[in-house]
């Protein structure tokens, strides 16, 4: 029912239409009556009656009929065709909407597969819904009145004998409905994971290959496969126990209504054009019936797949703007008081205090898995911390709008993405109005511009999906461009100059340093060289701030940052090394 209820909020929009259609199939329903009745006038009037003129009056009603039956049944169809492909088109937008509304919080938990079923096969049945359940079961459920109307008019007593058997067809139809349902779920819930085996490995085939995995991999499809294939027969299963019943029910009809019909005719009580009427008719009792299992089983496909978008639909960002959000100018003053923050259990940051001027660079240091990624990914607001506040220009994040806020900010992840289109289209992704001019500066800026220009199309080059074709370090520095592009006020750097080589970071340093001094810029490195020149440097360990200060200062600390310094420049033994640089 909540399923009906929430696919009449995309259907009423468009309910002139879905009248038209429905009065549309009323007509054929009862249009669906004329031949029978002319059938046994014929046999009555024509054959009986010896009035042979009226033959080819009926003939002509009933060739005329059937040819608007048919122009009026494909017309309705073309209705609703076009009913669903609008009401689908609106739900595609809304769910592609949605996913862009929610936050990282809902892809860290949800499989890409189980995202791509809702998108496909789940739209599916709910367009196979829209499109042909709808008004099959109202033709069947019209037609079904119809024929028991014309049945009673014509002669009741035998109408009644057969409604008799309908209450027992109904019986089984229902109990085939609910027995059913669960393995719909069933089925949807392991076409999604059969999803996720196949995208995963498509996304993963690299590492399938260098691991030499495929035959664990095809095996693992292998199992989700049969359970699919398993599910489904289970489903059938249901419906080869049902299904005969259903169908011998249904020649129980027209066995009842030739005995009973036939005693009737002997007695007299019953012309024999009447009888044919009845023959001719039973088919509309019978036939709804018979197909109310099939619809029944669409309906059922539909509310395992309406549940499913209708969740996506409903699932909430924790991320989501403040009534009257600040629409201040983005000024790259940071600030975190006291801040905590947890993914589940465990937290992750913990207690991190400090403060940093509008152009200034802060550099983050410290081991994997110290809370690094997870500080800079508060600054975004791409998580809300649990205790403290994040403060930008002196305002809490919480109270900016997301959009303006991100818009002041470009962030180079620590796992590069980078769109299957042309160079210049993803340099330009944050700035899509920039002059190919500028896309070369900034191209140049991340020392990129060398090698794009080397390739045969240049920056009209259409990299491969996740940016498939350039080398790690290739790859890096496009992002440093794109993120340089859009000029923003505090840039975020996440290991972003981990792949390249001593070289290129330093001539990239350089171009940074200049523009350092415009954004407030946050380096989260292992290497001391990529931090070593910033303002302030947070040593970071087990979501702590354990070291702070410049270079020089961190080490004459002669701590944790002192030893990497020791470990990548000097004799680990030979402190003196350090003190001598120092
Ligand atoms: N999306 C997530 N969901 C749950 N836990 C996470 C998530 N991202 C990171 N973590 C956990 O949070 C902790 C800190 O991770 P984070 O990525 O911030 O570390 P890091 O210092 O940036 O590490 P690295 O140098 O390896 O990038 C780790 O224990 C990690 O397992």
């Amino acid at each position: 029912m909540q399923s009906l209820r929430w696919i009449w909020g995309y259907l009423y929009h468009y309910w002139r239409r879905l009248c038209v259609g429905l009065i549309m199939a009323l007509i054929v329903s009862a249009l669906n009556m004329v031949n029978p009745y002319l059938a046994g006038k014929i046999i009555d009037k024509v054959i009986l009656g010896d009035q042979n003129h009226l033959l080819w009056i009926f003939l002509g009603i009933m060739i005329a009929g059937t040819l608007i039956r048919t122009i009026v049944r494909y017309s309705y169809q073309l209705v609703f065709e076009g009913l669903s492909q609008n009401v689908i088109f609106k739900m595609r937008e809304h769910m592609y909407e949605r996913l862009h509304h929610l936050d990282f919080s809902f892809y860290d938990r949800t499989k890409t597969g189980d995202i791509m079923a809702k998108m496909t096969g789940d739209l599916e049945a709910v367009r196979h819904f829209t499109a042909w359940t709808v008004y099959m079961i109202f033709e069947n459920v019209a037609i079904l009145l119809f024929a028991i109307g014309f049945m009673f008019y014509i002669h009741p007593p035998l109408a009644f004998t057969l409604l008799i058997v309908t209450p027992v067809i109904g019986y089984f139809a229902f109990r085939l409905t609910s027995d059913v349902k669960p393995t719909f779920t069933e089925i949807r819930n392991q076409f999604a994971k059969l999803n996720s085996v196949v995208q995963e490995n498509i996304s993963g085939n690299r590492i399938v290959k260098a691991f030499a995995k495929e035959n664990y991999e095809i095996k693992k499809f292998s199992i989700e496969n049969d359970g699919f294939k398993e599910k489904n027969l289970q489903s059938s299963k249901i419906w080869e126990k049902y299904l005969p019943i259903l169908d011998s029910l249904g020649g129980v009809l027209t066995v009842l209504m030739i005995f009973g019909g036939g005693l009737m005719v002997i007695k007299g009580t019953l012309t024999f054009g009447e009888l044919v009427m009845f023959n001719s008719l039973i088919w509309a009792i019978s036939n709804p019936m018979k197909m109310a299992g099939w619809l029944l089983n669409d309906v059922q496909r539909f509310i395992a797949s309406a549940e499913k978008i209708e969740d996506l639909l409903k699932t909430k960002s924790k991320i989501i703007n403040i009534n009257q959000p600040v629409a201040a100018k983005m000024t790259g003053m940071v600030e975190f008081q006291h801040v905590s923050f947890s993914y589940g259990e465990e937290a992750v940051l913990k207690d991190i205090h400090f403060s940093v001027k509008a152009g200034e660079t802060v550099g983050i240091i410290g081991p994997t898995g110290a809370g690094k990624s997870s500080l800079v990914n508060l600054i975004s607001r791409f998580y809300d911390a649990d205790a403290g506040e994040v403060l930008i220009g002196g305002v809490n994040v919480k109270k900016w709008d997301i959009q303006r806020l991100r818009n002041g900010m470009a962030t180079v992840m620590q796992d590069i993405f980078l769109f299957s289109d042309t160079i210049e289209g993803n340099i330009a992704y944050g700035n899509p109005e920039a002059s190919l001019v500028a896309v070369q500066n900034a191209a140049k800026m991340a020392d990129a511009h060398n090698f794009i220009s080397k390739l045969p199309e240049g920056y009209d080059t259409v990299v491969g999906e996740r940016g498939v074709g350039l080398s790690g370090g290739q790859r890096q520095r496009i992002a440093l461009a794109r993120a340089l592009l859009k000029d923003p006020a505090i840039l975020i750097l996440d290991d972003t100059t981990s792949s390249l080589d001593m070289e290129t970071e330093y001539k990239i340093q350089n171009t940074l340093k200049s523009l350092q001094k415009r954004k407030t810029s946050f380096i989260i490195a292992h290497r001391i060289s990529s931090v070593k020149d910033a303002d302030i440097i947070l040593v970071m360990n087990n979501g702590k701030i354990m070291e702070r200060g410049t270079h020089k200062e961190l080490l004459k600390k002669k701590g944790y940052y002192f030893d990497v310094y020791m470990n990548q420049y000097g004799n680990f033994e030979n402190k003196q090394i350090g003190e001598e640089v120092i």
